[in-house]
């Protein structure tokens, strides 16, 4: 008993010395600032190792909190690790993008194509990734280059917007329409970018898995242990990749995206094996639908939450296909990526407040050489009238959501989604990376663009819904890895007296009736 009332005693008393550690000895005496430019102020925590990781997924209130008491560059530890997150205003962010050969990219894009990938570590370091391998994606990735690819997607999405046309029917069903939404979008990506011989079906919940183990994969200084089942999941994706293409045709080789086919001829020819060409299907895969499904569907329920937008759209997406030739929505579908945003103006607002408002991303970069984070840049807090000193071998992270929900950057209702501020210009220089920026950024935004403008498309010409039960909202757990993911929890007898939302166990149920 004696013991267990010390053990009560001191573990509060061992936490309060080390929070005071951290909070006060730490920056105060042992980081004395050199040359009187203080280091980035470190966020005080109470728990050994996990440190701010649980009140990180607080999401959007923790970084107003940090701000305020901190500033707006501050250091964190979370997950055994302390890293340099620089957040509010846009600028700060801009300098870290625009400063690629002092913040560099590099070292994470190699390391994370193995620990989270399982490509061979000798390869991701290997000059084949940095000479031929990311130069040649990037270029088969930019707008001149992927015509093809978008026509490919376009009929692929017209064969499942008809396919849910026929299921529907006159008398309309009760669906789940996260999970209906995401399989046409799943579907039609998957068969543009790895032909339709690729077994999207038999995969999906593989790759559900995979995507849920992700962070778990991201965290590599997690003891090995922590790890295993998100690596076994890995195992089985990578497994089902590989027995799917040592066994493609000629023919069916011949329709991988050119993006995805030069990373596979590169390995190839540098004679890597079987388990490193899967490892880079796996990335392209994630890539492709971790982020642009979601991106198309919290534009959709956000739509149906907003009839009176949705009414809009809807009039614009008609009145655009009445002037084509000929009028009809595959010739909409099939126009060239590069001409979408002008040609449906509120479509297009409404798809960037979706990536202002439910994108959250943190990009990596590591300090190369000792520098000050100039006081310019730094408005309040610690640093304003001295700058922040970072040291090489820093992680500096980029908040990219903080500025694009900072209601002095955007307003008073920076906190809601309201596409009218893209309508009327209102977003004008604002702060907004919803792709990363510099050299990280996505290289895959332009194919995403088309990819859901098309969707919002078809979806709100061909479809209507009436909302039964809407709990969707986004995953906290899930920090800094792009789109937020949606989640719902089905309440206690919400169903009530509905018998449609018990046949149903999603998320979110609508009745979805067809329109044209
Ligand atoms: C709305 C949909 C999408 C969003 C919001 C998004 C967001 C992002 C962000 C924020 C990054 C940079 C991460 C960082 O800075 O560390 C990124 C990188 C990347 N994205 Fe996307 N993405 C989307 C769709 C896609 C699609 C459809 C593809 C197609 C394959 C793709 C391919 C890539 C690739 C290859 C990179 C890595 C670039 C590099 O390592 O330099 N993305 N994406």
């Amino acid at each position: 008993m004696l013991n267990l009332l010390l053990a009560l005693g001191i573990l509060p008393a061992l936490l309060l010395l080390r929070r005071f550690y951290y909070s006060y000895i730490m920056p105060n005496f042992i980081e004395r600032p050199v040359g009187g430019i203080p280091r980035p102020p470190l966020v005080a925590d109470w728990i050994p190792f996990i440190g701010n990781g649980l009140r990180m997924t607080q999401g959007d209130g923790f970084w107003r909190d940090v701000i305020r008491q901190y500033g707006p560059v501050v250091r964190v530890r979370a997950m055994g690790e302390v890293r340099t997150f620089v957040t509010t205003p846009g600028q700060l962010i801009s300098y870290v993008y625009k400063n690629s050969r002092n913040f560099s990219f590099l070292h994470f894009r190699r390391t994370l194509h193995s620990t989270i990938f399982g490509l061979q570590m000798s390869h991701a370091q290997s000059d084949a990734m940095t000479d031929k391998l990311f130069p040649q994606h990037h270029r088969e990735m930019q707008p001149g280059s992927i015509a093809d690819l978008i026509r490919k997607y376009a009929d692929h999405l017209e064969d499942g917007m008809k396919r849910k046309v026929e299921q529907i029917g006159e008398e309309g069903i009760v669906i789940d329409l996260v999970e209906d939404m995401f399989d046409i979008l799943y579907e039609a990506s998957a068969k543009a970018f790895f032909s339709p011989s690729f077994p999207h079906a038999s995969f999906k919940p593989t790759f559900m898995a995979f995507d849920e183990a992700f962070p778990l994969l991201y965290l590599a200084g997690l003891p090995k242990i922590a790890r295993r089942s998100a690596e076994k999941i890995r195992e089985d994706a990578l497994r089902m990749i590989e027995e799917w293409w040592v066994d493609i045709s000629f023919e069916d080789r011949k329709e991988i995206a050119p993006a995805m086919l030069g990373m596979v001829e590169v390995a190839e020819g540098e004679g890597w094996s079987l388990r490193d060409v899967a490892s880079f299907f796996l990335q392209e895969i994630w890539a492709l639908e971790a982020n642009a499904p979601y991106a198309g569907i919290w534009t959709i329920l956000e739509l149906l939450r907003n009839p009176g937008i949705l009414a809009r759209v809807r009039t614009e997406i008609t009145n655009v296909i009445s002037t084509l030739s000929p009028p009809t929505l595959s010739t909409l579908l099939h126009r060239p990526q590069p001409g979408l945003p002008g040609l449906l103006p509120i479509t297009n607002a409404v798809f960037q407040e979706t990536l202002r408002f439910h994108v959250d991303t943190l990009s990596l970069r590591v300090v190369q050489e000792d520098c000050v984070v100039p006081p310019s840049l730094i408005p309040a807090g610690i640093g304003k009238e001295t700058g922040l000193r970072l040291y090489r071998g820093d992680q500096v992270i980029c908040a990219t959501r903080v500025p694009m929900v900072d209601e002095e950057e955007w307003g008073p209702d920076a906190g809601k989604w309201d596409p009218e501020r893209f309508m009327k210009g209102g977003a004008q220089g604002r702060a907004m990376h919803p792709f990363g920026g510099g050299v990280s950024m996505c290289e895959g935004r332009h194919f995403a663009s088309a990819e859901i403008l098309t969707f919002i498309a078809a979806f709100t010409y061909l479809f209507d819904a009436d909302v039964l039960s809407d709990t969707i909202k986004p995953n906290p757990q899930r920090i800094g890895l792009g789109i937020q993911q949606p989640m719902g929890s089905a309440k206690e007898g919400e169903s009530g007296s509905n018998p449609a939302i018990e046949t149903v166990h999603g998320m979110g149920v609508w009745r979805m009736s067809v329109t044209q």
